[in-house]
């Protein structure tokens, strides 16, 4: 309060800019959110007190974990979120005309420096059943952020976790580009899969746009067309290229990639692999390289890889070598791509070995083309050479699950804490406004996390804690924790003078996310038959979880 005795209002001055995607607007959500809106007004009801939990059930693509994400669009989203008069204009008349004017007045006053949000740091491993944000505000107001949000972390936090799971398994020591633009689900879905790949771990991507508006490196190959695109080395008009330290001009770069090709024909490395290469190929490369001498990377499989595409490379690259230059790579795009990368990595360090150049062996091999989890796995099996995957459709548009499943649930009101049944139990909402923690042990993985209701004291460090299943009896263990994180934090103080977090940039939400997968224990982390972690509540909330459920639930007659 100040001396005026009214509240203060910080939220929306936080300083951050609105959401990325211009079309994240307020009507940005269900219609049934504007009719319980109103609904909630005419009962004037609408500036009572919510609490909700926004979560998830159940751990997508068969594993047992979660990457969250999409928080910084959310808060982005509430930071300036109004009203403009041709949106109230277009609710009303989309709500029946008996609906009154007053309501309209009020949605034209309505913003979200009211609204508190608490959330669990972006590039956190997370688990189901644990809020990943709780917001809470008028109960009118974050029911119509229910739909924006839910949408903003859903997409998010799956793609991340899948961009997660394809690091997993690649191996930290290889590097994962995203290609995936062309076949996302819509210029969002493109721009939002760039950006949370990164965050789950991908190095780079193909995407301009997400590059400029996210700082994500961008990188590429070319394409088969360009290969295609060359009938013959007569469209090289420039032959002439500098050799690297600027001390003398080649003039005729074409020749000397001719002379290497012949060369290398009756080589020891090649001798007997080709005979003819295709020369609109080699004229590409040549072309290719002339453009790029400093960064000669070519698609080797528009004809043959072995017969045609690697000698052809090895020519231009030795040219460049030649003159100073030392070629990037290969990429390969259909095939075997354990055989071909096995083969190109032996014919690279024969060639090494054979005109002493000593970083031909490790010439970077690329490989793309559907790649998924399953191929990258046949492939380590396998045994491959591969040092970067290009990966695209599977990656972008989730294609081994299509959502995370995640809900917004009421859980107080006017501080009456509130649950949902189901005759699922998986489905039963946990009531009350809570705190989280994550429980490390003696090593330094976590072991749980517990649920508590926001006045309990906090676990505390070498203090025995019971942490029970929220929902079987049956399930419970005691917990002597060496470390204790809280993980829900405020990110909007809405008019409450609580100290709000600042939003990290990118890299830092890349780092965190890395960081946390590394640190959790490994069975958790297998593809196949991952042990879950365990989500528990405290003794004091589960039983009043069940005295809620009691008291809620009718009581049968049997007749
Ligand atoms: N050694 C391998 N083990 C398992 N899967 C592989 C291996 N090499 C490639 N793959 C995968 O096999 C599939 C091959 O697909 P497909 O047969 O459609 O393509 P292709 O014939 O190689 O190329 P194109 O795109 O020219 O048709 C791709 O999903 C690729 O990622
Ligand atoms: O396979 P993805 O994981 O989606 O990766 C992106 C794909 O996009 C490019 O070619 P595109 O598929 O357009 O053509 P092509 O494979 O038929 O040459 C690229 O060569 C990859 O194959
Ligand atoms: O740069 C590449 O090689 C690339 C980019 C997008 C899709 N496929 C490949
Ligand atoms: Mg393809």
């Amino acid at each position: 309060m100040d001396e005026n005795g009214s509240k203060k209002k910080k939220n929306s001055g936080r300083g951050v800019s609105g959401p990325t995607n211009p079309m994240v607007t307020p009507l940005l959500t269900d219609h049934y959110q504007f009719t319980m809106a109103y609904a909630y007004w005419k009962a004037n009801k609408h500036q009572e007190r919510a609490v909700f939990d926004l979560y998830f059930r159940k751990n997508p693509f068969g594993g047992e974990y979660t990457v969250f994400a999409g928080l910084e669009e959310c808060v982005r989203f509430i930071s300036n979120y109004k009203l403009s008069e041709d949106e109230i204009h277009f609710i009303k008349q989309n709500l029946p005309a008996s609906c009154e004017d007053g309501f309209f007045d009020y949605l034209r006053g309505i913003d979200c420096s009211d609204v508190e949000v608490y959330a669990i740091p972006e590039g956190t491993v997370v688990f189901p059943k644990v809020p990943l944000l709780r917001i809470e505000g008028p109960v009118a107001v974050v029911q119509l952020l229910e739909t924006p949000f839910v949408n903003l972390i859903n997409f998010a936090s799956l793609v991340t976790t899948n961009a997660a799971r394809h690091r997993f398994v690649a191996g930290k020591s290889k590097t994962l580009l995203e290609f995936g633009l062309r076949r996302a689900q819509g210029p969002d879905g493109g721009v939002s899969a760039s950006k949370y790949c990164y965050i789950g771990g991908f190095d780079a991507t193909s995407n301009v746009a997400a590059g400029r508006l996210f700082g994500i490196p961008l990188r590429g190959t070319h394409s088969h067309a360009f290969v295609s695109s060359y009938m013959s080395f007569d469209e090289i008009a420039d032959k002439a290229l500098r050799t690297k330290d600027g001390s003398s001009t080649c003039e005729d770069f074409v020749s000397l990639v001719q002379k290497w090709l012949n060369k290398i024909k009756w080589s020891n490395s090649f001798r007997g692999i080709f005979s003819e290469t295709n020369q609109s190929e080699l004229a590409a490369f040549t072309s290719y390289a002339l453009a790029f001498p400093d960064n000669f990377l070519a698609l080797v499989d528009t004809y043959d890889v072995i017969r045609s595409g690697i000698p052809n490379f090895c020519a231009v690259a030795l040219a460049l070598s030649d003159l100073g230059y030392k070629a990037v790579g290969i990429r390969l795009d259909s095939g075997d791509l354990a055989y071909l990368s096995c083969e190109t990595r032996k014919l690279f360090c024969s060639i090494e070995k054979e005109y002493e150049l000593s970083y031909f062996g490790k010439m970077s091999i690329t490989a793309s083309n559907d790649l998924n989890e399953e191929t990258l796995d046949a492939l380590n099996k396998q045994g491959h050479e591969v040092d970067a995957y290009g990966i695209g459709t599977y990656l972008v548009t989730c294609y081994a699950q299509a959502a995370l499943g995640v809900v917004f649930k009421l859980v107080e009101i006017n501080n009456q804490p509130r649950i949902k049944l189901s005759e699922d139990v998986s489905k039963v909402s946990i009531p009350c406004k809570k705190r989280i923690y994550r429980l490390y042990g003696k090593e330094t993985y976590p072991l749980v996390d517990i649920i508590t209701g926001e006045n309990e004291p906090p676990p505390k460090v070498g203090e025995r804690i019971l942490c029970r299943h929220p929902f079987q009896e049956s399930k419970r263990a005691y917990v002597v924790p060496q470390h204790v994180e809280e993980l829900l934090r405020c990110y909007c103080a809405g008019s409450s003078d609580k100290k709000q977090e600042t939003l990290p940039p990118l890299k830092d939400i890349r780092d965190r996310c890395i960081k946390q997968l590394e640190q959790m224990r490994r069975d958790h982390m297998r593809r196949l038959n991952p042990t879950p972690y365990k989500v528990s509540v405290s003794a004091k909330l589960y039983d009043f979880i069940h005295f809620l459920w009691l008291n809620e639930a009718p009581v049968g007659e049997l007749q």
